[in-house]
């Protein structure tokens, strides 16, 4: 049994149907990619599967069990995540703190003084932050840090939920593209390492097309073509859709950069 099943999934709005009738699965260990144009209905399938966003008609089984019509608090409580938004850091507080901030959070501990708080899970932290390569950085002030390496806390404050199910909705956004390559590479170590599954959009086929070990396209809401790399970038459908985009398919080695 596949970790997440989405079948027939559906969302109108008003007469607009921005997901028509997807179905696909997501295993434990898995780097999945869901790419497609502009207006594809990309983001909208990513709420769905969040509890953002209610569904026309479908169902989302993660581990089994229902996630529509569950509350998105609840679901993040079974195991899905999501990446932090670069405005979820605070900017004042440490690399080391945020990430504390965020196991506090998991733990649902509150604390109205937050400084007699801040020798709490300080090595659950120091480990978060090794994972992603950041605890060189432990003591610095976000406000500080290259774009890259907030990117690296938001993935090590994700983890602090401990997820099993991590969403990342283009995580490499406004990223040069050696600091893409870098953090799609350490998220697809994750991925390994903890056994995490991992759902994300990117709309660089460069990226995509070197980590992913699978990849959906979604086109107008329909879903167009699902499997590796070779197979999609052969896919007449998918080049039909990214042609005049700008968009190319070469093969690219890790590492390496096409548009
Ligand atoms: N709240 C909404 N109300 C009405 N229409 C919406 C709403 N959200 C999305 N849509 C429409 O649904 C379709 C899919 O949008 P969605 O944002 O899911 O696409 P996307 O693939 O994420 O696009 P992008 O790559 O541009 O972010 C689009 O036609 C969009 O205009």
């Amino acid at each position: 049994m596949s970790l997440l099943e989405v079948r027939n999934l559906a969302k109108h709005f008003g007469g607009n149907t921005a997901v028509d009738d997807i179905s696909f699965d997501l295993a434990a260990g898995e780097l999945l990619a869901l790419i497609g144009p502009n207006g594809a209905g990309k983001s909208t399938t990513f709420n769905m599967v969040g509890g953002q966003l209610t569904a026309s008609a479908g169902s989302i089984r993660f581990d089994g069990r229902e996630l529509l019509g569950t509350p998105s608090y609840r679901i993040a409580h079974m195991g899905v995540g999501r990446t932090f938004q670069i405005a979820a850091t605070f900017a004042s507080l440490t690399v080391l703190e945020n990430v504390q901030m965020a196991l506090l959070s998991h733990h649902r501990k509150v604390y109205s003084f937050w400084r007699a708080a801040t020798h709490r899970f300080r090595s659950e932290a120091l480990d978060l932050l090794e994972q992603v390569g950041m605890h060189n950085q432990a003591s610095r002030p976000c406000s500080e840090l290259a774009y890259g390496d907030v990117k690296r806390v938001e993935l090590a404050m994700s983890l602090a939920g401990q997820p099993r199910l991590l969403l990342m909705d283009e995580p490499t956004a406004g990223m040069a593209p050696a600091e893409r390559n870098a953090l799609v590479a350490l998220v697809k170590s994750l991925v390994v390492k903890r056994n995490m599954a991992v759902l994300f959009t990117e709309h660089s086929m460069d990226v995509v097309f070197a980590y992913a070990d699978r990849i959906i396209v979604l086109a107008r809401g329909r879903l167009i073509a699902q499997g590796n790399a070779e197979h999609v970038r052969a896919h007449p459908e998918v080049q039909a859709v990214y042609f005049g985009t700008g968009k190319t398919f070469e093969a690219v080695a890790p590492g390496g950069e096409a548009s």
